[in-house]
């Protein structure tokens, strides 16, 4: 089984610590929402899980093996990596900016097998491309092209997938569908560590919830368990009315 962990995971830069000894672990059939306020450390945890990060302490795993010594092939492999700055190198098709995400077979644009042509075509499918597919990306909407990005990522066919704010600037229905698309990837069997500052969102999607204040995790459990007015006082400082998975920010505490 696909698993990711980090063991007691610290980075730092300079003499800043951004990350401070965390442990996670992520796993196929997860739907994982990693919450907390801006500057939290969030993606330099997610960079340093990835083997991304130089100055580490600590371990991080891919099936045992650390993620910094796999070769970026071999981790693409495992775990597809959406990040937060998502910069298309130039205008292409929305078909060849998904066969990208095909680089960790060797693939690329134009050098297509018919296994990459069919992973290609499903990933385009799943994310409700079809009728996009010869489309310049530079005419795209920002809903379509966050849908893109999706699309290339799992045009990898990896078992897990990081996804850094996925849904950022996106309105309400769009969000929504890019929230479905990751959960039918993990409906289907994958496993998903998804960063989002929309807590209400979170949780309506996420089986488990991560919090992290100051480079520290300070929760790691079910919404059920995890989310509660207090744990929204400690982490965002605002003042919020919760009700089992449905929560109401009532201002800044
Ligand atoms: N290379 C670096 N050198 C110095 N400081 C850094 C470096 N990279 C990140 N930081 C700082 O580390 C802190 C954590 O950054 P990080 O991007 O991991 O937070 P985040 O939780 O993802 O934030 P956001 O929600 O705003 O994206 C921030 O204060 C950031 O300025």
């Amino acid at each position: 089984m696909a698993e990711l962990c980090t063991h007691g995971l610290s980075v730092e830069a300079g003499n800043q610590r951004l990350v401070d000894g965390a442990s996670i672990r992520l796993v196929p059939g997860e739907f994982v929402a990693l919450l907390g306020p801006n500057g939290a450390g969030k993606t330099s945890l997610l960079r340093a899980s990835l083997g991304l990060e130089k100055k580490v302490i600590g371990r991080a795993t891919i099936d045992g093996s650390d993620t910094a010594a796999l070769s970026p092939m071999q981790r693409a492999r495992h775990i597809a990596y959406l990040p937060q700055q998502r910069p298309l190198a130039w205008p292409n098709t929305v078909r060849d900016v998904v066969s990208l995400g095909r680089y960790a077979y060797g693939a690329a644009p134009g050098r297509l097998s018919a296994e990459d042509a069919a992973a290609v075509d499903a990933a385009i499918a799943r994310c409700d491309l079809t009728a996009l597919a010869q489309r310049q990306t530079d005419t795209l909407s920002g809903g379509e092209l966050a849908r893109v990005h999706c699309a290339r990522a799992f045009a990898a066919e990896a078992p897990l997938l990081i996804a850094d704010e996925p849904v950022a600037a996106l309105d309400p229905r769009h969000q929504f569908r890019i929230m479905d698309i990751i959960a039918d990837f993990v409906a289907a069997g994958g496993g998903a560590l998804v960063v989002l500052h929309d807590i209400t969102l979170a949780a309506r999607y996420a089986s488990r919830m991560i919090w992290m204040k100051q480079g520290r995790i300070v929760a790691d459990g079910a919404p059920e368990e995890t989310l509660t007015a207090a744990r929204m006082a400690e982490i965002y400082g605002v003042q919020a009315r919760v009700d089992g998975r449905r929560v109401e920010i009532e201002g800044a505490v």
